[in-house]
């Protein structure tokens, strides 16, 4: 059955990089505007960034990844043109929706390019929406975004496929999986998901997703850390690190590790610094072997993924999933799932806040 795609475009939303030496620190203003990451921080990540010039790949993956479902959409015979836009850095989400506007976009679906719930993994999309649509004003078209797809068979397959490649790189069988997501505030992670599911959704997530992939590879034991923590030190975050639960797992006698990025979505800036540098020279000192998983952005099956999330919603595909936890993010406007869904952990005072 093929409904009716009513749906004049596709808006790629994404987290940006810098593209350059002196994109660096702008690029780090945006990200950590009002979010109290203190200045040493701020600086050791510039210098991740320095260390490839300047220059995070992030924006060609995704470009990359937009030509692949564009492809996609073609071989499918569905003709809807695919924007890109981010949220730190250009081509900068307002200027992409303004484009939009300018061409005559009514009706827009957005893939966010992360596969979980949670304020920075799904939330804070929304409010990127709200922001674009606000700075675009009554031409701004409505932007009605795609769901969560952490569980969806296409992702599970992928990261399942590039796990398997990773254990031929790392010629052990027996090599300890241990998958891998960006650490939040453990307050942030407390708070994911609407209040009634009990919180914990985007950790809940991830830990749901690493169970199907290492169920497809057979593994026998894995473990779900953590990584990029950010962040003043006094804040708990979600833990253990990648780099710590390395040395342990060396004390308890493993020799090698297979390292799955469940967390991402591409082979962005946080993968080849903090897993291919920082976790990858850990496992060498203590003389472990080491191999890391690729990310799904350049396999095909992402963009089949995406091209059916599209089909979900414009009538001709079934609801893909193999957990029975909610996918959310589904919704239009910039609107949250539900009333107080994935709140910021740390948010600028509002006066409805102070009456709290
Ligand atoms: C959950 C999550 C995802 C996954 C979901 C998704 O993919 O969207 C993600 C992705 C990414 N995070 C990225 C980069 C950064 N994240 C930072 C800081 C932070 N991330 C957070 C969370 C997440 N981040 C949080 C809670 C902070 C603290 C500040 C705040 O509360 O917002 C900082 C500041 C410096 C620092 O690390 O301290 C940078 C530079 C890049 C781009 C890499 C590139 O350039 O290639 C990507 C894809
Ligand atoms: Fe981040």
């Amino acid at each position: 059955m093929m409904g009716r795609v009513n749906y004049d475009a596709v808006l790629w939303l994404s987290f940006g990089g810098p593209e350059g030496p002196d994109d660096v620190m702008p690029f780090l203003e945006n990200v950590t505007r009002g979010r109290g990451v203190p200045p040493d921080r701020l600086a050791e990540v510039a210098e991740h960034y320095q260390h490839f010039g300047g220059v995070s790949p992030i924006n060609r993956l995704n470009r990359e990844a937009i030509a692949a479902v564009e492809r996609e959409l073609a071989a499918q015979g569905l003709d809807l043109p695919v924007y890109f836009g981010n949220r730190n850095w250009h081509p900068l989400v307002e200027d992409t929706v303004r484009r939009m506007a300018e061409d005559g976009v009514q009706r827009a679906l957005v893939f966010s390019t992360s596969a979980y719930g949670g304020y920075s993994a799904c939330r804070q999309y929304d409010e990127d929406i709200l922001r674009a649509r606000a700075a675009v004003g009554q031409k701004a078209p409505q932007l009605v975004k795609l769901r969560q797809f952490f569980d969806h068979p296409l992702f599970v397959e992928s990261v399942a496929d590039a796990v398997r490649a990773a254990y031929e790189q790392v010629g052990d069988p027996g090599a300890r999986l241990v998958f891998t997501a960006h650490s939040v505030p453990t307050a942030a992670d407390a708070a994911s998901g609407p209040p009634e599911e009990g919180g914990h959704r985007y950790s809940r997530q991830v830990v749901e997703a690493a169970r199907l992939v290492a169920e497809r590879v057979g593994a026998d034991a894995h473990d779900v850390v953590w990584q990029s923590r950010s962040g003043p030190p006094q804040v708990p975050w979600l833990e253990p690190d990648i780099v710590d639960h390395i040395e342990a797992l060396h004390g308890d006698g493993v020799s090698a590790v297979v390292c799955c990025p469940i967390g991402f979505v591409s082979d962005h800036l946080e993968v080849i610094w903090d897993l291919d540098n920082e976790a990858a020279d850990k496992a060498a000192e203590l003389g472990m072997r080491f191999a890391r998983s690729a990310t799904p952005n350049s396999d095909p099956r992402f963009a089949r993924l995406v091209v059916e999330l599209i089909r979900e919603q414009t009538g001709g595909a079934p609801v893909r999933k193999l957990s029975t936890l909610v996918s959310g993010g589904d919704t239009a406007n910039g609107a949250p799932c539900a009333t107080r869904c994935c709140e910021p952990a740390r948010r600028p005072a509002t006066a409805v806040d102070q009456k709290e």
